[in-house]
């Protein structure tokens, strides 16, 4: 595996994302929290990633667990114009920018609500998105964990199936990394100027579980069961439940296993 350099990922990026400060790191805590607290210093978007990080965050307050070299680490932070109603569909284009590079570079993928990246069902990449409001701007520090290969010990200790792409592992890192930001800059300025609408049958496109019965939880209770319609034009899920249609702000979906009551 080849090592990470602020230079060679740069050299290999498209124009939309000439203007990114690039960042590598051996180690650190976690590169969406190093970004968060330079929040309001920033000259602009800045791209920070890591060989391995000791407190990687996931969604809703969970741990993202790695190894060093088995995955790409990174997090980017990007200013919007806002407001921060237009925000709500952000990670769910993030989850379009990644999985369209992902599935471009030989590896299909698809995309479980809000944002998971599920390779053959299994999760090969988790995306974090955390928002901070400045007085002038809405900063958005966008993170993301890509599963290159797995080893069993991390596999037992994250405690389920995970996904992992020895292809991607095989790449030279700084081309991925420079083709996952290319896209991802690109979706972030389209995003800035319309909204998610633009993205909705992209997202829909790409939906792993179209179709098919899936439980909403809370904290690990069920509290919705129905069959999911994808995303609307501000990247809510839809649920057609037996009440009829509704659409699923936050939350996490699972698949219905068959006598699952909520
Ligand atoms: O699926 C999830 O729960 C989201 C996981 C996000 C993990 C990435 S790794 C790089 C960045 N830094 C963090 O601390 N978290 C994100």
């Amino acid at each position: 595996m080849n090592n990470l350099s602020a230079a060679a990922i740069s050299a290999h990026c498209a124009t939309s994302a000439s203007h990114i400060a690039i960042e590598t790191v051996a180690e650190t805590g976690s590169t969406n929290a190093d970004l968060l607290a330079r929040i309001g210093t920033l000259p602009g978007p800045v791209l920070r990633i890591a060989e391995n990080q000791t407190a990687g965050r996931g969604r809703a307050g969970r741990s993202w667990l790695s190894r060093p070299g088995a995955a790409l680490m990174f997090s980017l932070a990007w200013r919007f114009k806002g407001p921060l109603h237009n925000m709500s569909g952000l990670p769910m284009a993030v989850g379009v920018a990644l999985a369209e590079t992902i599935v471009s570079l030989g590896v299909p993928v698809q995309i479980k609500w809000p944002n998971d990246l599920l390779r053959d069902g299994a999760k090969l990449a988790g995306i974090l998105v955390e928002t901070q409001k400045t007085d002038d701007a809405i900063w958005a520090v966008i993170g993301c964990g890509l599963n290159l290969l797995m080893p069993d010990e991390l596999e037992a200790q994250i405690g389920r199936e995970v996904a992992s792409a020895p292809w991607l592992a095989q790449m030279d890192r700084n081309q991925l990394m420079a083709a996952l930001l290319g896209r991802l800059a690109a979706v972030l300025a389209e995003f800035d100027d319309t909204g998610f609408a633009p993205f909705t049958e992209r997202w829909n496109a790409l939906h792993a579980w179209h179709g098919k019965d899936v439980v909403l939880l809370d904290n690990g209770a069920v509290m919705q069961q129905g069959r999911a319609a994808g995303v609307d034009a501000i990247g809510r899920l839809l649920l057609d439940t037996d009440q009829g249609r509704v659409e699923i702000l936050s939350g996490d979906v699972s698949l219905r296993l068959s006598g699952t009551q909520p």
